[in-house]
């Protein structure tokens, strides 16, 4: 959650608010080099580093943020390790005495960390207000229990929409019939308890997206939160956009030109975020789907999970030299400038994997969506974009796995790829989506939602302070 974290602290310090970013020493410098033109626009932000030992918590050397966890064996020592780093952030908050301290969701013990300074807690939540609202509905009614197979679709209960998904899209960590615990199950459990815990819970979205589920979470679920999303939209300038995170793996320009030689809304942009590997024979249906759909098309390509890195191998035969001579693709190998891309306006359909970032970029920039979760809350989102929003159509994933084991064929991909692209429900769907973007734009602007809802959280805090 770096990127939204980072912008966020933008979003606080343009209000006159001094923003601190702890994170650890490793991720310092692209904080520091990220936040560079902000502080000499003279906001103030700064960065502090705290000390991630990996080698403490039984880690290899090196392993520093979550795309490195490669097992759940992996993934229950990051967990230790995040709690680690309890104590320096508690020196931290001593030096600093901040009014606030807004904590991503994956650190619940940090409002006892705070409650020591008599500091509010704030959640930011990275993801959706409906993901938030229609997984609480699952963890109380555990709806999956009545059917028959992972295949038989059930209503998630009580929410505002007519909402059906099935027992094999439901996350494992919730699943009831998961039997053993593990600790990243059981750090789940902590953040549900953490939320009506804490301050209150700072929501990446706009009221606009999801009134129903933002009226839902605070009146039904009767939480405490602020929409002040999305936060992406400060950044306004072309090299804010173009360096998140990481480096391009190829040159920006070349993007770009490629780009300009296509229509408006032709080319689907294909990417699955920071975290998600496909197997060699997912890859190599996606190249058979994505050539036969007969659109241009941008793919972003992570690492097999294989261990096969040379993509000669999965990818049909002669299809590099094809898509190369015949113009129709480009494939970056490692970390595009997603933003940048989703902005220019040839791109006409995102295949995504419904994380919540890469979700809020294309509504922010009015691009509809293909949907195709994996992990995570990635299904509910998916069921937003399709079923509410109406601004996505499914690929028709239907295993929830945080590493990938089921193949869908090409065909499947071709057809939603021409489902959102050509005919008469592309057009509708194109028009819901571009209708967004305005709304999303609105809605940080002085005077939108999300803008008032920033200025709310900050008089409460500051009378927080005056209080105590
Ligand atoms: O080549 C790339 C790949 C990714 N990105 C950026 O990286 C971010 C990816 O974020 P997201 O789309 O949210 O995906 P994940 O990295 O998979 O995010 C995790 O965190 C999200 C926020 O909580 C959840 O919604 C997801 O389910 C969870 O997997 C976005 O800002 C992208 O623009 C790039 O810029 N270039």
């Amino acid at each position: 959650h770096m990127l939204p974290i980072l912008d966020m602290a933008k979003v606080f310090s343009s209000r006159a608010v001094k923003s601190t970013i702890i994170t650890t020493d490793y991720h310092v410098p692209m904080f520091q080099k990220a936040i560079q033109k902000s502080v000499d626009a003279g906001l103030d932000i700064s960065v502090r580093g705290i000390t991630f030992s990996a080698a403490a918590s039984g880690l290899p050397e090196g392993t520093e943020s979550l795309d490195m966890v490669k097992s759940e064996e992996m993934l229950a020592k990051f967990v230790l390790g995040t709690i680690m780093l309890r104590d320096e952030l508690e020196n931290l908050l001593e030096e600093l005495r901040p009014d606030c301290l807004v904590a991503d969701m994956f650190f619940p013990w940090a409002t006892d960390a705070a409650a020591k300074f008599n500091i509010p807690r704030l959640i930011f939540h990275g993801t959706s207000t409906f993901a938030n609202s229609a997984g609480e509905s699952l963890r109380r009614n555990e709806p999956y229990d009545g059917v028959s197979s992972d295949s038989e679709p059930f209503i998630i209960p009580e929410l505002p929409h007519e909402i059906k998904m099935t027992r094999g899209q439901v996350s494992l960590y919730e699943r009831k019939k998961l039997e053993t615990e593990t600790e990243f199950s059981k750090l789940i459990k902590e953040v549900r308890a953490s939320e009506s815990k804490c301050y209150g819970v700072i929501n990446n979205s706009f009221y606009e997206l999801e009134p129903d589920y933002v009226e839902y979470y605070t009146k039904k679920l009767g939480r405490r939160a602020w929409h002040v999303g999305p936060l992406l939209l400060c950044n306004n300038e072309v090299e804010d956009k173009a360096e998140r995170g990481k480096k391009s793996a190829i040159d920006e320009d070349d993007i770009m030109q490629w780009l300009d030689s296509k229509p408006q809304n032709s080319v689907v942009y294909v990417c699955f975020g920071s975290m998600a590997n496909f197997t060699r024979d997912q890859l190599h249906e996606i190249a058979k789907g994505l050539e036969s759909s007969d659109q241009d098309f941008l793919w972003v390509v992570r690492k097999c999970v294989d261990e096969e890195d040379d993509s000669e191998k999965w990818f049909p035969k002669g299809f590099e030299d094809r898509i190369k001579e015949n113009g129709k693709g480009l494939i970056i190998k490692g970390w595009a400038p997603q933003l940048l891309i989703l902005n220019h306006e040839s791109v006409g359909a995102f295949v995504t994997h419904c994380g919540w970032n890469s979700t809020l970029e294309s509504v922010s920039s009015g691009v509809p969506m293909i949907t195709w979760p994996m992990f995570a809350e990635q299904f509910l989102n998916e069921k937003l974009l399709t079923d509410v929003l109406k601004i996505g159509v499914a690929v028709g994933a239907t295993q929830w796995s945080r590493v990938n084991v089921e193949v869908l064929k090409g065909e499947k991909l071709a057809e939603a790829v021409a489902r959102v692209m050509v005919g008469g429900e592309a057009v509708a769907i194109r028009t819901r989506a571009k209708e967004l973007k305005d709304m999303a734009k609105a809605a940080v602007e002085k005077g939108g939602s999300s803008y008032d809802d920033l200025n709310s959280l900050i008089q409460e805090l500051s009378a927080y302070r005056s209080n105590n």
